[in-house]
């Protein structure tokens, strides 16, 4: 693949480009960190991307109408496949290459719901660290007995390019069977850095290992290794444990279509194509209703700044801010407390990791995650908010 220096930049911004390449040759592993030129600004916040996971609530949901366990755990495969399209490449495809998001300040909320054939799929999601940033999220459609809760962090290197860990874990539960799956998180790296249109590709592996005995492991590779193609996966589900006794397997481009195939015969369990497979739009409440806390509206001035390509506004509401957030921690040291999460705890243990992570070696890093995050009942039902009424558990937001 031929790189052309700084081809996809524009001509006013090359010499920014330049030294931003610099800048992260030698930058520390903090992402949120990094100090980017303007063209390559999202108006996204992180917290926003823990909606990746359900654009397609109806594969979220239907491993619940699943009486067999191990197409059960296929369904629960094919449905994590099917989010890599949005959670890695979804901002190349709309915004014509990756970009920097926004980084959430702590206490941070991105809300809503999914409404289609499925039923009402709801999502929360809450920056409950922001150093180092940690995003935690939880997912659940009452209707079909579905939730999925998780947290993460970002650990990056700089080596040859951009390298990016994910710490942290998703737990899936399906109430008809009391079943958990846990899933772990890709590694990923950046390519056409160089050129200007960078976007992610995925490397290394991931494993879904469920509760009913059935682990899947997931291959990412991209281009110029085993084949010319990017964003390749090849996956195979088998008994945990028995990796060579695969019972469904499946390979392909997770940008594009791919099948899940019974691993013996061949035949196909159940395919996916993303250009007929319509997502769901999530639906959020208008800004002027939203609580001050939730990500759109906090972001708004900043993000209408980038925008219109207006550095010294961004720059001058991201201060504000800032500032508002150091008064905080600053008021809260002074009374010797810590900053309230609303839907999230921090714990010394989740018992679902706890039985499940062995399977597939997975380890917690308290350090990089600022604690172990599980969603609170307790605290989402406390009360109903004003902003969200419709919401179920009621959400309440505290002014
Ligand atoms: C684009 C270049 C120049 C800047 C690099 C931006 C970094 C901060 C971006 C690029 C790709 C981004 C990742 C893309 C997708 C996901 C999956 C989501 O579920 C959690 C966040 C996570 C893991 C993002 C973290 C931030 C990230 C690593």
């Amino acid at each position: 693949m031929a790189e052309k220096e700084g081809s996809a930049v524009p001509p006013q911004s090359k010499g920014s480009w330049g030294s931003f390449l610099k800048s992260i040759a030698s930058f520390n592993g903090d992402l949120s960190s990094m100090t980017a030129p303007a063209f390559i600004l999202s108006t996204t916040s992180l917290t926003e991307f823990s909606s990746y996971w359900t654009e397609h609530p109806s594969l979220f949901v239907a491993p619940a109408a699943e009486k067999d366990p191990a197409r059960r755990a296929a369904l629960v495969l094919k449905w994590f496949l099917s989010t890599l399209k949005q959670q890695y490449a979804s901002r190349s495809e709309k915004l014509g290459s990756e970009k920097k998001p926004l980084n959430p300040f702590l206490g941070e909320l991105f809300i809503g719901k999914w409404e289609d054939q499925a039923g009402t799929t709801q999502l929360v999601s809450e920056q409950v660290s922001h150093h180092p940033p940690v995003t935690a999220y939880s997912i659940w459609n009452s209707q079909h007995g579905v939730r999925l809760t998780g947290y993460n962090a970002q650990k990056a290197s700089f080596s040859s390019t951009i390298n990016v860990k994910q710490i942290g874990h998703a737990t899936l539960h399906i109430d008809a069977y009391d079943e958990d799956y846990l899933i772990t998180l890709p590694s990923l790296h950046i390519e056409g850095l160089i050129s200007g249109s960078p976007y992610v590709e995925l490397n290394g592996s991931s494993y879904i290992t469920s509760s009913s005995g059935y682990t899947a492991k997931i291959d990412y590779s991209g281009k110029g290794w085993v084949s010319g193609k990017k964003n390749r996966f090849s996956a195979v589900l088998y008994p945990t444990g028995q990796e060579k006794d695969a019972i469904f397997s499946g390979e392909g481009q997770w940008i594009d279509k791919w099948a899940i195939k019974d691993a013996k015969n061949k035949s196909t369990f159940s395919s996916h194509d993303p250009s007929t497979t319509k997502t769901t739009p999530l639906t959020v409440a208008p800004v002027a209703e939203q609580d001050d806390f939730e990500s759109r509206r906090a972001w708004k001035k900043v993000a209408d700044a980038i925008t219109k390509g207006d550095m010294d506004t961004t720059s001058v509401e991201k201060s504000i801010i800032e500032n508002r957030q150091r008064e905080m921690r600053k008021e809260e040291q002074a009374d010797g407390r810590e900053w309230e999460r609303k839907f999230f705890s921090r714990t010394d243990k989740s018992p679902v990791f706890e039985k499940l992570a062995a399977n597939v070696g997975e380890k917690t890093n308290e350090s990089l995650t600022n604690g172990i995050w599980v969603f609170d009942q307790g605290k989402a039902s406390a009360a109903r908010s004003p902003y969200h009424p419709d919401v179920n558990p009621p959400i309440y937001i505290q002014k």
